[in-house]
This record gives structure tokens, sequence and C-alpha cells, in this order.
């Protein structure tokens, strides 16, 4: 059996290569030509995994070790009788560092305190909950805008889209879609952006493409820059649009969800799931030497009086600081302007850990180790 995976999922040449002979590709590249003789294809975001791709290949088995889909045309596997697996929730926790961390990065060098804000959530799947709940059990002020979910589930606080847009902290989780009832291909265009508060926040860490760049750009000019922006991911990925880069406070290459552990457990929940469709035993390998544990540092808090965000603040950047990875992207677009800046700098990320593997201590009855287990630490 032949098996081709993007050369950028990790573990997969240890995890795979005892179901079938295993070739590392560049997954943005991909053509149909290469898939002549494959049986199993592996793929990240960026494989856009349709008709043209398959026509005419034995393939019939497509993994994604993501959580998005929208560069998987499901219909036409369904179609064609190819199996599909995903990887639901694999960087869940990895997304909902990405936020806290930005918001510290925003609260240590503009004073923005964000605890007794209005705080918006935009998809309760599993990033949105992550999120959101880490928010409730902090104490915030937060809601929730999913049409989809809304009915279902009780006991969150679910408002409506011009809620969300009266808010203070906007975190964006909703998967880009142009179908449906609620479609949120640029859901944020410029009417819904002329609705927003004084001085909010943005987290944008979803799909580029949901928010309007150009109606953003515009709003930003109008309002002078009373607007604070973290943006993970960018309409037209690899090319980003570099008037929104010089204007955002944080500007990074769609790695939100880029946690050692995320990225492991994505490659082994496709390995599971392709296991499962072979009728193959996948405890031949064990989880526990797929995933990572990370350094498992120890961050030691007391009762003294530094305040309870600054603390939220230097944790969260003593395990994932996310202004490195704004530098790196500023640094390499100025020093590059040939390369593939965006892909490179995703192959070449210096993986971060969550923050669950680091373990907090003080006194338990320090208010503070309560909030950071609220945030994902262990205590
Ligand atoms: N920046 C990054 O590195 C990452 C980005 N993502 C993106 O985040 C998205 C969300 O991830 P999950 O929560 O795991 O997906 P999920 O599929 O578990 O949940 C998506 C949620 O969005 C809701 N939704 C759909 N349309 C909506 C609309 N118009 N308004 C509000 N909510 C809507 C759905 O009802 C669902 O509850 C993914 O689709 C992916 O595109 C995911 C992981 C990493
Ligand atoms: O899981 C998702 O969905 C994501 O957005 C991934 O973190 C994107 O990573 P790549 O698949 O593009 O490496």
């Amino acid at each position: 059996m032949k098996i081709i995976a993007d050369e950028n999922m990790p573990n997969a040449e240890i995890l795979f290569s005892h179901l079938g002979q295993v070739e590392l590709v560049n997954g943005r590249t991909l053509t149909n030509e290469q898939l002549k003789d494959v049986d199993v294809l592996l793929v990240r975001s960026v494989t856009k995994v349709t008709k043209k791709l398959l026509e005419g290949s034995p393939v019939r088995f497509v993994g994604s070790a993501t959580i998005g889909v929208d560069h998987i045309d499901k219909d036409y596997l369904a179609e064609a009788n190819i199996a599909f697996s995903s990887a639901p929730g694999c960087n869940a926790n990895a997304v909902a560092d990405y936020v806290f961390s930005g918001l510290s990065y925003l609260y240590l060098t503009k004073q923005l305190s964000w605890l007794g804000k209005k705080i918006a959530v935009v998809g309760y799947g599993n990033v949105g909950e992550t999120v959101y709940q880490r928010f409730a059990q902090l104490g915030c002020d937060v809601c929730v805008y999913d049409p989809y979910k809304q009915k279902a589930i009780s006991g969150v606080n679910f408002v409506s889209l011009d809620d969300i847009l009266a808010c203070e902290v906007i975190s964006l989780h909703a998967p880009l879609t142009s179908q449906g009832d609620y479609p949120t291909k640029a859901m944020f265009g410029a009417a819904e952006l002329s609705q927003l508060s004084s001085g909010v926040t943005i987290i944008s860490a979803g799909r580029g493409g949901v928010i309007d760049e150009e109606a953003l750009i515009r709003l930003h000019h109008e309002r002078h820059g009373d607007i604070n922006l973290i943006v993970d991911v960018w309409d037209g990925e690899p090319k980003i649009n570099q008037t929104l880069v010089d204007l955002v406070d944080i500007a990074t290459p769609h790695i939100a969800g880029y946690s050692k552990q995320g990225r492991e457990k994505g490659t082994w929940m496709v390995y599971q799931a392709l296991c499962d469709f072979l009728k193959h035993d996948e405890s031949l390998m064990a989880k526990d030497s797929a995933i990572s544990p990370g350094w498992l540092p120890v961050i030691n808090i007391d009762n003294r009086s530094t305040k309870n965000e600054e603390i939220l603040a230097r944790s969260a950047h003593a395990i994932y600081d996310v202004a490195r990875d704004d530098a790196r992207l500023r640094f390499k677009f100025r020093e590059n302007k040939e390369l593939n800046v965006f892909d490179w700098l995703r192959k070449h990320y210096v993986e971060r850990d969550e923050f669950n593997t680091c373990f907090v201590r003080g006194d338990s009855d320090a208010p503070s180790l309560g909030l950071l287990k609220a945030t994902g630490f262990s205590i």
C-alpha cells in the first residue's frame, strides 16, 4: 500500500510506515500525477482535495490532520466512495492558548485590561467551547454566537450577532463556509464592522475570509487605530495583505493551532481512523509515544499582591509568547521578498507546548491558582 503524507505532519513516517510505504510531499503543490499509484492520501489544510486532484487515482482513504475541513470537497469524496477522516478538536487547546497569549500581550504592552470586559466568542465548536469555558471559569462576562448550536445547548450564554458586535473583545472561531443558512464568508463585512465599539479587540483565529479585510483596513483608518487586532488567519493565504499586517498588533502565519501536542494529536487521530478503515490493530503504536508530554515546566506563584491579570499574563507568556511569532513574520517578510515566507514560517515553526503541560504550584488559597487553572494550566 502506498501512502502519501504532507511533510508537515509530525510523526507521519513513524506511525504510518508499518501500514505501508510512506512518501512525504509538499502538500501545497501536490498534483494529480503524484497520486497515480497512491492508496492513502494524508493532508493538512494547504492541500485542496478536489475531483481535479483525485480523479483517476486509486486513492481510497483521505485523512486530514486538521480541525478545519474547508479544503476538502466532501461531496466529491462521498460520490467517489473515498473514505474521509479529519481530526476534530485536535488543536482546540492550542488555539485557546493563542487567544490568551494574545490578550496577555495586549495587557503587558498596552495595559489593555480584558478580565472585566464584555467578551464574545463566535462559533461554539471544539475551539469556541474551549475558549468560552475558559472565559466563563475566569468569571468573565462572556457570550457566544452560534446559530446552529443555540437551540440544542443549555447553560451557555448564546446571543445574537448584534449583541456580539457590541462587545469589547471578540474572538472568532467559526469555520469558513459559503453555503447553508448562516454562511461565514465575509460575515464580518463593512456593515457589521461599523457596529464595533470603540477600543474593541478582535482575535481572528478561525479562517481568513470570515472578515472582509478591505473593510477592516478602512475601519482602522476611520477609527484612527482605535481597534486592537490579533490576526492569525488571512484571506488568500499564503499571500497575505501587507497593509493589514502593518495595522495589526499581532500578525501570525496561521499557527494558532501549532502546539506540539495539537499537531501530534492530529496525526494520531488520522492514524487511528486509518487503522479503523483498514481493520488494523492500532495498539501496535502507543498513543503516549506519539504525543509529547511537553517540557513540564513549573510556575510557582505566591500570595503577594501582584494583580491577577498580571499573573495570568506573565504565566501565559512564560509558556507561549505570541509576540515571538509576530516578530518572526515581520522580520522574514522584510528580509526575503522572493520566498513563500508564509509557508516557510509554518514549516520551520518553533513548536510550543500547551498551557496544560505546565504545572502551577502555590498556596492553595492563592486566588490566582484558580484563575490559572481556568486558563488551561495544570494544578
Ligand atoms: N488558526 C488555526 O490554526 C486554527 C483554525 N481553526 C479553525 O477554527 C474553526 C473552528 O474550529 P472548531 O471549533 O474545532 O470547529 P467545529 O466544527 O467543532 O465548530 C465550528 C462551530 O462553528 C459554528 N458555526 C458555523 N457557522 C457559524 C456562523 N455563521 N456563526 C457562528 N457560528 C457558526 C458551528 O455551528 C460549530 O459549532 C475550524 O473550522 C477551522 O477553520 C481550527 C484549528 C486551528
Ligand atoms: O486544524 C486546523 O483547522 C488548522 O487550521 C491547522 O492548524 C492548520 O494547519 P495546517 O494544516 O495548515 O498545517
